[in-house]
């Protein structure tokens, strides 16, 4: 399974759930996977066709998406189709009955309407699964039921024994069962991820919806234009669609457009554009939805408060999907909250209206909420959070500056009071800003005593007034008819107030900081960059080779995305590779991409490096975790409890050392240097920014203790304990060394990161020999060493004899005899106590790394080929990896 995800993806470890996943349908059970937009959803159906060389169905609701995602796994090596009233190539279909394609998309009118024979033919040669994609469109329940999806039970009579696998972002408990009903799924294993996107930053921002709003909003998105990525931009209503696009236009830049009334070739190539990175805003309504594969969207604003908090969520949830920072702003006026009844027309059945319903009423407070919109998004879907403030949403972070309004709001509430309730909002408010409207010189209001008293003050500020009045419970707003009153809350305020004096009240009614807030000029991917530590020359770099992507891709027609993602241009510039072994080891790199793109990419890397001064063939200490966290020291993750965030804080930002932090002042009772040292690596753990190299300094790990500590762990087989461990490693080699190793090695780092920042590897590097470390002698301890010996078999002995002797093939016969363990064993100590030299070829390497299912060191690869040299074992290896036959994970070599 790695091996696939290694040669076709370009990863080299399954996001949480996908191997589970993929065994389960490999096992035929059926599945409903409920996770998070951009978790990693695809590659479950999609790896399990690579390995059982059968089709896997996936049923899509989009053509565009379909369409999309054909391109990709294209790009990958994966064959790959689509049938659809789209399709215009006549051959698919029989092409399709026979089996060729790893992957075939269908739309579900297709998949419920093509030929019982169809499927039998496939049947006949192998469908490995049935994927319905978005599947929560299956469920009236849903935000999104689709009628062309109830068909597909029927499917289940036809593709008996073929599992069944359910996929969506967005699902309730009651849509999650819902789901399994309608698929007629057997006893699912069900896979319910985390509903949180931790890389989202989630904003609100009221408007007025006028002319002058849509002005604001183009100023706002002109703000985020500065910064590079995509931007998505939803609207309620094709009209908003065409107006915000116009000025966009009239302020000098270029948008593209998607909505349902366009012909759909216009669509097409509007979506064709943006995805290809020739537009890089898109204004749409939701038609512009579901799967929309771009990976490095950075923002997605919404003019309008959505229909629905689940819309929300998978709209919001287009945005950075490549894990990298992004921003999810929603611009909304209190007028959207009275399309209930517009979206509730819809429904057919009283459930679905009531469904409906609730879901808009829980946008709508998504909107006014004034707590954390991560904790409120998350409880929606029925997550826990044990936190109260995420850090990482306006409501958490921008401070809402609290003024004391007490004169205005009794102004404003007695105005409504006197206006009875009849009216919305804007006439008390033309009424206290001194209109003499025919309206109001009518009803006499221009009469009333608060006439004229507010007209020092904006219309839009008293607006803004409103709506906290009406979060805070003082004023009712009835969306049907549309009218705005006083609560009894705001009668009971009013009843403490004279015209001379009110009670203070204080709420957070400040424009300004409210102004700026979208986007904020700010490059969401450059500071994302920039705080990850890259310095200018490397920026430039990146830069660059966006460009470069965007040339090969522009040569042949594809998205930039297409030929690799953001993250894998970042480790590029990081580890500016000069060979191709050293590109095939970047995480995001497949095997196509290195055929087709290896040479060009490499070139380039060469080229623009030597312009900017930077040297080739780097070992970076960046972190490789789980690409959904970023945490730096103004994002706390939240897994992190408060004490551990500051104690990483203090030694990280303040550069304060354990001890000083052990007994800083602050603290009630001085805490030991170990809890300390324990704090800060739970925080690296979670994703916080370290320094590898200073920590291990400060706790006294050599590099000869990390190398002892390895072969300790790879000796006990099991990290679960730390006792076993320690007894295999001298006096020296305390509790905290061996829990800073297993941290390091659970997070994908290898012993370089103890090293210098940046380590240039040999400069003059001549390219078709890869520079790599010389294993020292004592590379296991002798303490290790000696205990390893005990494990020696003499059947070993002649293995290994055999197989100095070109005899694999007796090799692997005898092996048979062995088991896997006792062989690992043998493996472990042979590199060692060789007393025949054994030399390296290209087969006699391969022959010797089937032997380990997780990989071998270098150093004990060298060590076995004694009869080479470290460099030609090197050598060949580095052109193994080029080949793709072998690939190094956590430093280790591994067969593909
Ligand atoms: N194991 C992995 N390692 C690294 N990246 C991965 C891994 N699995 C998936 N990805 C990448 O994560 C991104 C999102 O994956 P994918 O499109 O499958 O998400 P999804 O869950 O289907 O999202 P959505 O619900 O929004 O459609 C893609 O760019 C994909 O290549």
């Amino acid at each position: 399974m790695e091996s696939v995800l290694k040669k076709h993806f370009g990863y080299s470890a399954f996001r949480p759930y996908q191997k589970q996943i993929i065994e389960h349908i490999l096992d035929g059970n059926d599945s409903l996977v409920v996770m998070a937009t951009g978790s990693g959803k695809s590659l479950c159906y999609q790896v399990p066709p690579l390995i059982s060389n059968k089709t896997a169905v996936v049923i899509s609701p989009l053509i565009s998406l379909m369409q999309d995602q054909v391109m990709a796994l294209k790009q990958r090596g994966i064959r790959a189709e689509y049938l659809c009233s789209a399709q215009i190539d006549s051959t698919v279909q029989s092409k399709a009955e026979s089996g060729i394609f790893h992957i075939l998309y269908m739309t579900p009118e297709k998949a419920s309407s093509v030929s019982n024979s169809f499927w039998s033919k496939l049947l006949n040669v192998g469908i490995c699964l049935l994927a319905v994609d978005e599947a929560h469109c299956i469920s009236e329940w849903g935000h999104n039921f689709r009628v062309e999806y109830k068909q597909l039970d029927k499917l289940r009579d036809v593709l008996i024994n073929v599992p069944f696998v359910g996929l969506t972002a967005t699902a309730t408990e009651k849509v999650q069962s819902d789901i399994i009903q309608s698929l007629k799924l057997k006893d699912p294993y069900l896979a319910v991820g985390s509903f949180d996107r931790k890389n989202l930053f989630y904003g609100v921002k009221t408007s007025n919806h006028g002319s002058s709003s849509v002005f604001e909003f183009v100023e706002e998105i002109l703000k985020c234009v500065a910064s590079s990525g995509s931007i998505i931009i939803y609207c309620t209503s094709i009209k908003d669609v065409e107006q915000i696009s116009k000025s966009l236009l009239e302020a000098g830049v270029k948008s593209g457009i998607y909505h349902g009334r366009m012909a759909s070739k216009a669509r097409e190539e509007s979506h064709r554009l943006f995805i290809r990175d020739e537009i890089q805003i898109m204004v749409a309504t939701i038609a512009f939805g579901m799967g929309i594969d771009k990976p490095d969207v950075r923002h997605v604003l919404h003019y309008g408060c959505p229909k629905s908090l689940e819309s929300y969520y998978q709209e919001s949830g287009r945005c950075g999907r490549d894990g990298i920072a992004s921003n999810c702003w929603l611009y909304y006026n209190r007028s959207d909250f009275a399309k209930a009844d517009f979206y509730c027309r819809e429904a057919q059945s009283e459930s679905q209206r009531k469904a409906i319903m609730e879901s808009f009423m829980a946008a709508q407070q998504y909107c006014m909420l004034r707590t954390c919109r991560r904790k409120y998004l998350l409880e929606y879907f029925g997550e826990i959070c044990a936190y109260e403030n995420c850090g990482y949403c306006d409501n958490c972070t921008i401070p809402k500056k609290e003024i004391d309004v007490s004169k205005q709001a009794f102004l404003l509430m007695a105005c409504i009071k006197s206006c009875g309730g009849r009216w919305g909002l804007n006439l008390p408010v033309d009424v206290l800003r001194g209109s003499r409207s025919k309206k109001i010189v009518d009803a006499r209001y221009d009469k009333l005593p608060f006439h004229s008293l507010g007209k020092e003050v904006s219309a839009n500020w008293w607006k803004i007034l409103a709506s906290q009045l009406i979060s805070f419970g003082f004023l009712t707003e009835n969306l049907k008819y549309k009218t705005i009153s006083v609560s009894p809350e705001g009668m009971n305020f009013l009843s403490s107030c004279t015209p001379d004096h009110q009670p203070p009240l204080l709420l957070p009614v400040g424009e300004e900081e409210q102004q700026n807030a979208i986007g904020g000029g700010r490059d969401f991917n450059m500071d994302f960059l920039k705080s990850e530590g890259l310095s200018q020359e490397e920026l430039e770099l990146y830069k660059m080779l966006l460009g470069e992507r965007m040339s090969l891709a522009r040569a042949a027609g594809i998205a930039p995305y297409a030929i690799c993602g953001d993250q894998t241009i970042k480790k590029f510039v990081l580890t500016r590779p000069s060979t191709k072994a050293r590109l095939a080891n970047i995480d995001g790199v497949n095997q196509h991409l290195l055929g087709k793109y290896g040479d060009r990419i490499l070139q380039s890397i060469r080229d623009l490096s030597k312009g900017l001064g930077l040297s080739l063939d780097v070992v970076s200490t960046l972190q490789v975790v789980n690409n959904q966290k970023i945490c730096t020291a103004s994002y706390h993750p939240k897994e992190l409890a408060p004490a551990r965030f500051q104690a990483w804080k203090m030694w990280h930002e303040d550069g304060l050392s354990f001890q000083k932090i052990a007994n800083f002042p602050g603290r009630s009772a001085p805490i030991k240097e170990q809890t300390v040292v324990g704090y800060v690596l739970d925080a690296a753990r979670e994703g916080c920014v370290m320094d590898w190299m200073r920590f291990s300094g400060e706790i006294g790990l050599t590099e000869d203790a990390f190398i002892n500590i390895e072969a300790a762990i790879l000796k006990v087989g099991s990290k679960d304990k730390l006792r076993p461990i320690k007894d295999e490693l001298p006096e020296e080699v305390s509790y905290t060394h061996i829990r800073t190793v297993l941290a390091m090695q659970d997070l994908g780092l290898t012993r370089d990161a103890l090293l210098a920042n940046h380590r240039p590897s040999n400069e003059a590097n001549d390219c078709s020999i890869e520079t790599v470390e010389i294993p020292k002698q004592s590379y296991i301890s002798s303490h290790v060493e000696s205990k390893i010996c005990e494990l020696k078999e003499p059947v070993n002995c002649m293995a290994e004899h055999l197989s100095s002797q070109g005899e694999s093939k007796a090799v692997s016969g005898m092996q048979d005899f062995d088991d896997q363990h006792s062989l690992r064993k043998r493996q472990k100590v042979d590199p060692h106590k060789n007393l025949i030299s054994v030399k390296a070829t290209e087969d006699s390497i391969i022959e010797w790394l089937g032997n380990f299912e997780n990989g071998i060191s270098l150093s004990d690869i060298v060590e076995h080929f004694k009869g080479s040299t470290a460099e030609s074992v090197a050598h060949l290896l580095s052109c193994l990896e080029s080949e793709f036959v072998i690939y190094k994970k956590n430093d280790h070599y591994k067969l593909l």
